[in-house]
Formats: structure tokens, C-alpha cells, sequence
């Protein structure tokens, strides 16, 4: 079977400033396409594991897989590299840099990568901005747009490098509904129409209940799936 990410039996502790078990014995698999969303309480542990999901967060023990290659215990280089091309992510907060246009913005990553010429990346950075509605944003300083648009240019970015997955924490979280569903679209849309894969941490029940697998914490373990 191809999955996309694999999690086998993935502990994390914790040790300051008490010792604390965080995460017991995670494991699961994300199949090529699929749209997870992941539950829980507050503190349940869902940040934690999203990090360590991303490869932002190697102090862990188990393994990770990335289509089906081992990267647990890869070093930081390599690791960053595997993120840059494989992993968009998104957070609650869009990190946008407000004095730069919002073309600039989404070219960040791909300039980052460095494997592309500039002309390639503008090009695809446009291509970016038409999938999420917002090419005419293009030339707008980021500063000057609303919160919903900014969380759009947020995806835009997590695209540019053509990622496998793109992980979110609480996407929608500042948003009021209107716009949250706006952004629940965009991501079903790139799931149906580019075959992206999703995993989005998410407090809002009517959003996981429309995913394709909810994943459910409870105090570090996944309880039901
Ligand atoms: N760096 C840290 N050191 C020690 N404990 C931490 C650290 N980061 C998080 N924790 C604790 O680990 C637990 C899980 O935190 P986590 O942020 O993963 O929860 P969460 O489910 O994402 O919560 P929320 O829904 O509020 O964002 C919490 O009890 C938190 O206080």
C-alpha cells in the first residue's frame, strides 16, 4: 500500500518542567489523497504530534515514514530538505510579511529551494494564487488585504513547492464562519482537483465531519480513528 505518511508507535516525553508521557504509542497511516483531520481536547497533545508529523520536531522516539522512506533519525539538512519539497504547512496565524506583495509572499519558499529561475517561480506562484481565487491580490501588499484573503495567500505559500501533504494547525481557527468555509472548500478542492493530501488539526466539528477520516486524542493516545 502507498501512504503518503506513516506513524509507527510514536512516543514523546516531555521533560521539563515535570517529566510528561505526551504522545503514547501514536500510530497510523495517511493514504495518497486523503483528507484527515485531527480532534481532540485542548492539550490532548495535537500540536505535538503535528510537529513531529511535519519533521519540524525530531525529538521522539518510533518512526516516521515518508512515502514509505524511513526519515526518523535523518540529519537536519537532509530533514529540511525533505520538508521544503514534500510538506506545505499551514498555521492559525498566516505569518504573511506584511511589507511584502502578496506575489512575494508566495514565491518565499520556492526562492528558499533554489531550484528554480525567478521568471519559473513568479509563473508558478500566479498559478498558485488563480487555484485559491486570488490572482487580483497579486500586486497588494500583504498588510492591505482581510483575514480570510491573508489565510488564503498562507495556502498559496504551502503550495508553491508542489508539496505531497499539506499539514495545517487550526487554519481556520481566527476566522469567522464565512471565511472558514471558504478555506474548508479551497482545501476539498485541492484534494478532488490536484490529489493533494490534507492533515488539519481543528477544533471545529462541522469541518472534521466533512473529511474523509477524523483522527481522535484523548490525553496523548488516538482513541478512535
Ligand atoms: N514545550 C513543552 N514543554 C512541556 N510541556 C509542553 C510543551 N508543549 C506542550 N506541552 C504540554 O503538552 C500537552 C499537549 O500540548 P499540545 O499543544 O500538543 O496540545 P493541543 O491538543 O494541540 O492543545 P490545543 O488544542 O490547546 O492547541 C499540554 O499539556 C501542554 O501543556
Amino acid at each position: 500500500m502507498n501512504f503518503v505518511l506513516e506513524a509507527k508507535h510514536i512516543n514523546k516525553h516531555f521533560k521539563k518542567p515535570v517529566p510528561f508521557h505526551v504522545l503514547k504509542d501514536i500510530s497510523f497511516q495517511i493514504k495518497n489523497g486523503e483528507f484527515v483531520s485531527i480532534m481532540g481536547k485542548s492539550g490532548s497533545g495535537k500540536s505535538t504530534l503535528l510537529y513531529i508529523l511535519s519533521t519540524m520536531d525530531t525529538d521522539y522516539e518510533g518512526e516516521l515514514y515518508f512515502k514509505n522512506e524511513l526519515i526518523t533519525g535523518k540529519k537536519n539538512d537532509e530533514l529540511s530538505r525533505i520538508r521544503n519539497k514534500n510538506i506545505g504547512f499551514v498555521f492559525q496565524f498566516h505569518y504573511l510579511l506584511s511589507e511584502f506583495s502578496v506575489l512575494e509572499n508566495v514565491m518565499l519558499p520556492a526562492k528558499k529551494l533554489a531550484e528554480k529561475s525567478f521568471q519559473e517561480i513568479e509563473h508558478n506562484a500566479m498559478e498558485k494564487l488563480k487555484m485559491l481565487h486570488i490572482e487580483h491580490l497579486a500586486n497588494n501588499k500583504a498588510s492591505r488585504i482581510s483575514g480570510g484573503e491573508k489565510q488564503r495567500v498562507a495556502i498559496a505559500r504551502a503550495l508553491i513547492n508542489n508539496p505531497t501533504i499539506l499539514m495545517g494547525d487550526e487554519p481556520t481557527g481566527n476566522l469567522d464562519s464565512h471565511n472558514s468555509e471558504n478555506v474548508f472548500q479551497i482545501l476539498k478542492e485541492l484534494k478532488e482537483n490536484e490529489g493533494l493530501s490534507l492533515l488539519i488539526v481543528t477544533h471545529d466539528i462541522d469541518f472534521a465531519q466533512r473529511t474523509d477520516r477524523i483522527l481522535e486524542m484523548e490525553d496523548g493516545r488516538v482513541i478512535r480513528q
